[in-house]
């Protein structure tokens, strides 16, 4: 596990490109047989991978980092699916998750990851209570509509655990899939003050890239992004991307609240 500290966003402005990518950019995290992650000090997110191949792999505790005997002692778990069939076993109990399909597994729970196919992104945070596991379908999540094709950012927005129907303590996530012909997600963008929010864009071809668009609103940076890679954005960031080829993205967000609407448009007027 790798540790990252907070950021300022005057740091940003400042940085070199490699030192952008070093701080908010999270490349790693699929690694066949194994589980990687990250540990942020914005908000205190994990944010990990784990593809099991022929065998199973226990989410790890990273004692040393997280200070608990088992990862979820004190935290709650968010997963999706960015590869093929697998299942993960919340304390004995197996759930099936087909690709892109998610699963909300609240503290103190055990998790296992297993599937050949399978590759599993997984996000936790800080948790003060305790909900039950809950899989999340993708097929019967029911989309929001975004953007349009004349603005080149329309998509679907699906809502798996965002402050309303599942309960959580802090944790919010879904997945957002951009429509054939549209490359822009997010946009026009927005801050929130009060949430960390990561972004792992997936389904993407191994030519095409998201041009990610950070920083606060007046002093954007950009990074360029790979299928299957990470972005962390504090508060103080905007979080945009624009697509080469077609892509959808997995966001995930802890703070103060677990409010979805608890944020604030920046007017194009502001980039
Ligand atoms: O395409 C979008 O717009 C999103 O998916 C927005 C994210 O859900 C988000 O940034 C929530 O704060």
């Amino acid at each position: 596990m790798q540790v990252r500290y907070s950021t300022s966003p005057t740091s940003a402005e400042t940085a070199t490109t490699a030192d952008l990518r070093d701080t908010f950019l999270v490349p790693d995290l699929f690694v066949n047989g194994e589980v990687h992650a990250t540990y942020t000090h914005e908000d205190r997110m994990v944010i990990g991978g784990a593809v099991p191949g022929t065998g199973q792999l226990d989410l790890p505790a990273w004692t040393d980092v997280l200070g608990t005997e088992s990862h979820l002692e004190r935290r709650e778990l968010g997963v999706i699916n960015v590869g093929g069939a697998g299942h993960v076993i919340v304390d004995g109990e197996k759930f099936e998750l087909e690709h892109l399909d998610g699963l909300y597994v609240g503290r103190g729970s055990e998790v296992a990851f297993a599937g050949e196919e399978a590759a599993f992104y997984f996000v936790s945070a800080s948790a003060h209570a305790t909900y039950p596991a809950t899989l999340l379908s993708h097929e019967q999540v029911e989309p929001v509509a975004l953007g349009s094709p004349e603005a080149a950012n329309e998509r679907s927005l699906f809502r798996y655990a965002w402050g309303q129907d599942l309960e959580t303590s802090v944790l919010q996530f879904g997945v957002t899939v951009i429509a054939d012909g549209s490359v822009w997600n997010t946009f026009p963008p927005h801050l929130h003050a009060r949430r960390t929010e990561v972004y792992c864009y997936v389904d993407l071809a191994e030519d095409d890239r998201v041009f990610h668009f950070m920083g606060q609103p007046g002093h954007t940076r950009h990074l360029v992004v790979r299928n299957r890679q990470a972005v962390i954005a504090p508060p103080w960031s905007i979080h945009a991307g624009a697509g080469t080829g077609s892509y959808a993205f997995i966001w995930a967000m802890a703070g103060e609240n677990n409010c979805y609407t608890d944020l604030s448009p920046v007017a194009v007027d502001d980039l």
